[in-house]
């Protein structure tokens, strides 16, 4: 190909360069202006000057920079919003000039943050609609996510909610499951009615009984005149979460008051009908439960009339940064905190994380990295998150590529696999076997016996970097 003539290149170049949005600069190191497009006409004195100054620093240092955020106050007292891109050109392995690239992106923040404020109206509008006397906080509305998994289930949910058959609702630990059961309630003709929560496995067996079904005075020692839980819900719904610690017992008698719809006090003869409907959880498969002989196949059918599952969060990857935004949201309120920005690292690790504790855990990264953060900067960045994400990235394990080219054996691959994935629950849940075990989907003692072996200790460190 013929060379082109300086002025040629030049000129073709100014052409592109004047007809792209991003202003173009480039320098020498004498500081003298190279090149340069129309946008950078629009530059103010101090941001020119601001921009001067980091080109400087690249030709000292010699590193390229990347997209790095500034935020500029013109003198009209306007906002504007910059990328900025440095690199340095190198001739004969000598830097002779630097250029630098910048993005307005002043126009796509205010909308972002349009967004976000839209977002968290909408919610706090939500909570306090929605707390209708009625035990409540939550509707669909309140629910962030917009991926098909979870589009498709919420349509199942509001179908289900206009119907009075009892819905078990299935998914991981810190999927939204307390949130989609107060929704479908809210969403029910039976919206003014009471909404009755129980935790199933926080409760000892013995009171867990007296709760749900009330007592007589004398039933027992001690025992008073006092409705249960099935009374207080009158016509709304009782939620019965972590149905799964439900004993064998406890499940036939609930069997038989389902079937019936009829219950009894402890120590009283009378019946009284049971209006309202269950809804119930599980965050462990109820097949395994069912396969086990810990969970009663009958009662099992009876519960779960209408079974929702909550995909994990790992399996809808389109709603890690919408609910990251709306988080970091949150929590700049909260601790007062500006953060405008999530890094493109950050974004990245976000989406590549498993999350073995789903939103709950995403909720908890996300305040510790918005307590943490420096009141100088507006970026958030992945140093931000807890040590074990930083860990994670230096073990591509999921690649199998990355065990061959280790020349690792299947047990030795499998053994680190499990290694990282215990860490991750174990760090997610702070040090609790129990919560651990769960999003696991194992057993306690099992994951004791795993600890024991890999020689893990149950305090992994929840530390920011
Ligand atoms: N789609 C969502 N939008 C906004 N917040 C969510 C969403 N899903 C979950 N959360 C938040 O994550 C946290 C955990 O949710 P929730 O308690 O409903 O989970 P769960 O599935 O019931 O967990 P567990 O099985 O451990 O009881 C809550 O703070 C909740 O507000």
């Amino acid at each position: 190909m013929k060379p082109m003539a300086d002025f040629d290149t030049l000129l073709y170049l100014q052409t592109i360069a004047n007809h792209i949005q991003d202003a173009v600069y480039v320098i020498n190191k004498q500081g003298d202006e190279l090149f340069f497009n129309n946008k950078i006409e629009r530059f103010e004195p101090s941001q020119r000057q601001h921009m001067l100054d980091e080109l400087r620093s690249v030709f000292l240092t010699g590193k390229p920079s990347f997209d790095k955020y500034t935020k500029y106050i013109t003198v009209d007292r306007r906002e504007v919003h910059m990328l900025s891109t440095i690199i340095p050109i190198e001739k004969h392995g000598e830097i002779v000039a630097v250029c630098s690239i910048n993005k307005n992106i002043t126009e796509m923040t205010n909308l972002l943050n349009k967004i976000y404020k839209l977002q968290e109206q909408l919610h706090n509008y939500c909570q306090s609609s929605a707390n209708l006397q009625n035990g409540t906080t939550y509707t669909f509305d309140c629910l962030i996510g917009r991926s098909p998994l979870m589009s498709a289930v919420i349509n199942k949910a509001k179908k289900a909610a206009c119907s009075p058959a009892p819905i078990l609702l299935t998914g991981e630990t810190g999927t939204g499951k307390e949130i989609f059961a107060q929704s479908i309630h809210n969403y029910g003709p039976a919206n003014s009615q009471p909404f009755v929560a129980l935790n199933c496995a926080a409760i000892p067996e013995t009171l867990l009984e007296s709760m749900i079904f009330g007592t007589t005075k004398g039933a027992f020692t001690g025992a008073e005149n006092k409705p249960g839980l099935l009374e207080q819900a009158g016509r709304g719904t009782l939620f019965l979460d972590e149905i799964n610690s439900m004993s064998l017992v406890l499940q036939a008698k609930m069997l038989r008051i389902l079937e019936e719809k009829k219950f009894r006090r402890l120590g009283s003869n009378q019946e009284e009908p049971m209006n309202c409907r269950i809804i119930s959880s599980s965050n462990v498969d109820c097949h395994n439960l069912l396969a086990e002989n810990k969970m009663r196949e009958d009662f099992f059918y009876r519960v779960a009339v209408v079974n929702l599952h909550i995909p994990p969060l790992r399996e809808r990857q389109q709603d890690i940064l919408l609910l990251a935004r709306y988080f970091i949201s949150k929590f700049n309120k909260a601790y007062g905190k500006q953060i405008t920005r999530l890094s493109t690292d950050l974004e990245e690790t976000l989406q590549n994380y498993s999350w073995p504790g789903n939103v709950r855990e995403l909720c908890h990264v996300l305040e510790n990295a918005v307590n943490f953060f420096d009141d100088n900067e507006a970026t958030l960045t992945a140093a931000y998150l807890p040590d074990y994400f930083h860990k994670q990235s230096l073990i591509p394990m999921h690649t199998v590529e990355a065990a061959t080219a280790q020349n690792q054996t299947l047990p030795q691959t499998l053994e680190g696999i499990e290694r990282q994935l215990i860490i991750r629950a174990l760090a997610a849940s702070k040090g609790n076997i129990t919560k651990a075990a769960l999003a696991l989907g194992i057993h306690r003692q099992n994951l004791q016996v795993r600890l024991k072996k890999l020689g893990i200790t149950k305090n992994v460190q929840f530390v920011v970097k």
